[in-house]
């Protein structure tokens, strides 16, 4: 069996910043404004809820992938268990979520570097001509080399981790219980249930890692400790971090206050500026900013490189500069040419995402570990996720709900909470 201790695989904190490294993202910015309805402690428990399922499934992804050599991608296991509509259906809900994701961060950063672009006297066009600017910087690194993506990361995420720091802290030093309990005399309402449709889907999406499952069963040749303990670690990374920003956000900001972040579809700079007019210090609001921007170009970073091997890997396109220019056209020309059409907001994109997210994310893992059961005999030596039927039940039911929740949101069926 792979998980022979003669193999030696590299160390466990890899693993666990990787996954942690995918699923924290944009969904962080999204988060507060998307469960600006539930509030604060309706938010914890979506959260943890969220947080379960989704690891759970990306558990299950890898019950279903010992069977395989190590290095078996995604596609190969969706295609040989489920067969080759899975497999459309699959792909087609990858590439998706992805160009919905780029589009995002596109928009996001393009809007975050707009006030500078504006001092050129520009007019009008500094928005576009901010995101063509944000777009083409960091898609150069990703058609660059994968080697300047992991350094211009690893750059990114220790300054994040300086950033987060100190703006949380200050944050939560000017922390409100009352906002946070929403018990201000001007509180919005205390209807927070009916609320709930809206924040699963949003919060689906910032738990998103699966991609990462066959890579890393493939870096820890299908070492099922090491992968296990990635997982659940590194989705308890993101749980932990979201739910510190969610009390740092929504313990600054009043409930009644998201009123003009939903009215923006939840863009991030209308986010920060909200906070800003709570917090002392104009340094502190500066902090936050950075923050929030290298969150944004790490994800995109991260995302991008994701689509950009499976284009390569799908159109055999060579690794050279010319190979590499054609993957990275695919990558980024359609949420690029989008964003500039219809830039929309960024909390209604998010929630697409989820709707999209929970087909792979979700509901394919337990299609998978179903297939996977039936088809190989198991061995003692197999890894078999515990809670029998009734936990793929459980999580093919959230994927379900997910998916339900954001058509009807879509169609304005369900409550939106409006500040
Ligand atoms: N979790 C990521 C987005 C993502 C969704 C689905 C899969 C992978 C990644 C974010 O919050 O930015």
């Amino acid at each position: 069996m792979s998980q022979d201790l003669a193999v030696k695989t590299p160390p466990l904190v890899g693993g666990m910043m990787i996954v942690a490294g995918t699923a924290i993202g944009a969904g962080m910015f999204a988060n507060p404004t998307a469960t600006a309805g539930v509030w604060y402690v309706g938010s914890i428990l979506v959260m943890a809820y969220t947080w379960f399922c989704m690891c759970m499934s990306g558990l299950m992804i890898m019950e279903a992938n010992q069977h395989y050599p190590a290095g078996a991608s995604f596609n190969t296991l969706v295609k040989d268990l489920l067969g080759p509509v899975w497999n459309v259906i699959n792909g087609l809900a990858f590439v998706l979520v992805i160009y919905i994701l780029l589009y995002a961060y596109i928009f996001v950063g393009g809007n975050m570097l707009e006030p500078f672009v504006a001092k050129l006297g520009l007019g009008a066009a500094s928005g576009k001509v901010a995101a063509t600017a944000f777009m083409l910087v960091f898609a150069a690194c990703v058609w660059w080399s994968t080697k300047a993506v992991d350094r211009v990361s690893t750059v990114l995420i220790i300054a994040m981790v300086i950033t987060f720091l100190t703006s949380v802290t200050g944050m939560l030093n000017q922390l409100n219980v009352a906002t946070l309990m929403n018990a201000l005399p001007q509180g919005a309402g205390s209807v927070y249930l009916p609320y709930v449709w809206v924040a699963l889907p949003v919060c689906l999406a910032s738990f998103g890692f699966h991609m990462n499952v066959p890579s890393l069963m493939a870096y820890y040749q299908n070492n099922i400790h090491k992968v296990r303990t990635s997982v659940v670690s590194g989705t308890l990374i993101a749980l932990v971090i979201y739910c510190v920003w969610q009390t740092a956000v929504q313990g600054v900001l009043p409930r009644h206050e998201f009123a003009p972040v939903i009215a923006a579809g939840g863009d991030v700079p209308v986010l920060l500026q909200a906070l800003s007019s709570h917090i002392d210090t104009a340094g502190l609001s500066q902090v936050l900013n950075a923050f929030a921007f290298m969150a944004i170009v790490s994800s995109f970073l991260g995302v991008s490189l994701g689509l950009f091997d499976y284009a390569a890997d799908m159109f055999h396109f060579p690794a050279n500069r010319t190979g590499r220019f054609k993957s990275a056209l695919i990558t980024f020309i359609p949420p690029y040419v989008a964003c500039i059409v219809f830039p929309t907001g960024f909390v209604t994109v998010i929630g697409y995402v989820g709707l999209g997210a929970a087909i792979w994310t979700a509901i394919i893992p337990v299609l998978l570990v179903f297939a996977s059961r039936r088809r190989f005999a198991s061995k003692a030596s197999d890894y078999r996720l515990g809670g029998g039927k009734a936990l793929l039940w459980f999580v093919l039911l959230f994927g379900l709900v997910n998916i339900v929740a954001q058509i009807l949101t879509q169609f304005g069926w369900l409550p939106t909470f409006k500040g």
